[in-house]
């Protein structure tokens, strides 16, 4: 994607097409909407991550709290977003066995208590067996350390789904 579109977009359209690269955050941006105009696609990757750098420890929580459990209620449900359902489809996470979905969600379960917000991996940069044994180990993490560990994942997360944004956009102008 030329950087040149993405500077012409209105905010509408800014929102419908970068609104979810942090999951459930359009706010994000919104708000980004106003740096315009980036020079390159890459700055406005850094925009996305200095935003997310220069928010509070609730904000960073917050941001944390909109990410749906992994293998959870809402993938059973059919109600994840469609880069998450994605995501998660990628790790194997929707044909776990009854008993790594059984482990996955004590595991998650006790998280969220410890720490007050869900854990949060790029699913796609992971699998099923990793993503098990990092819930394991980072259970373990200092509150501030966790959150700290979080929010990179959402980084990566976000860098991924700007990928696909402008792969998606470099194949369609090629048809
Ligand atoms: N909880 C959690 O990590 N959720 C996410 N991870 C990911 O790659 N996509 C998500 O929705």
């Amino acid at each position: 994607m030329d950087v040149q579109v993405v500077n012409c977009m209105t905010c509408e359209e800014f929102v419908r097409v970068f609104g979810n690269v942090v999951e459930r955050c359009p706010l994000i941006a919104a708000a980004l909407w106003s740096r315009r105009p980036f020079s390159s696609t890459l700055e406005l990757e850094n925009g996305f991550n200095e935003f997310i750098d220069s928010l509070s420890i609730e904000g960073k929580e917050g941001i944390l709290r909109c990410h749906p459990d992994l293998a959870g209620r809402e993938l059973l449900a059919g109600t994840l977003t469609v880069e998450s359902r994605g995501e998660q489809g990628h790790a194997g996470l929707t044909s776990l066995s009854s008993a790594d979905a059984l482990r996955m969600n004590q595991l998650n379960s006790q998280y969220k208590e410890q720490f007050g917000f869900p854990f949060v991996i790029c699913a796609r940069m992971s699998d099923k067996d990793r993503i098990l044994q990092q819930l394991e180990s980072r259970v373990r993490n200092q509150q501030l350390q966790e959150l700290q560990c979080g929010i990179e994942e959402v980084k990566s997360i976000c860098r991924l789904r700007l990928q696909d944004i402008y792969n998606r956009a470099a194949k369609s102008t090629k048809l």
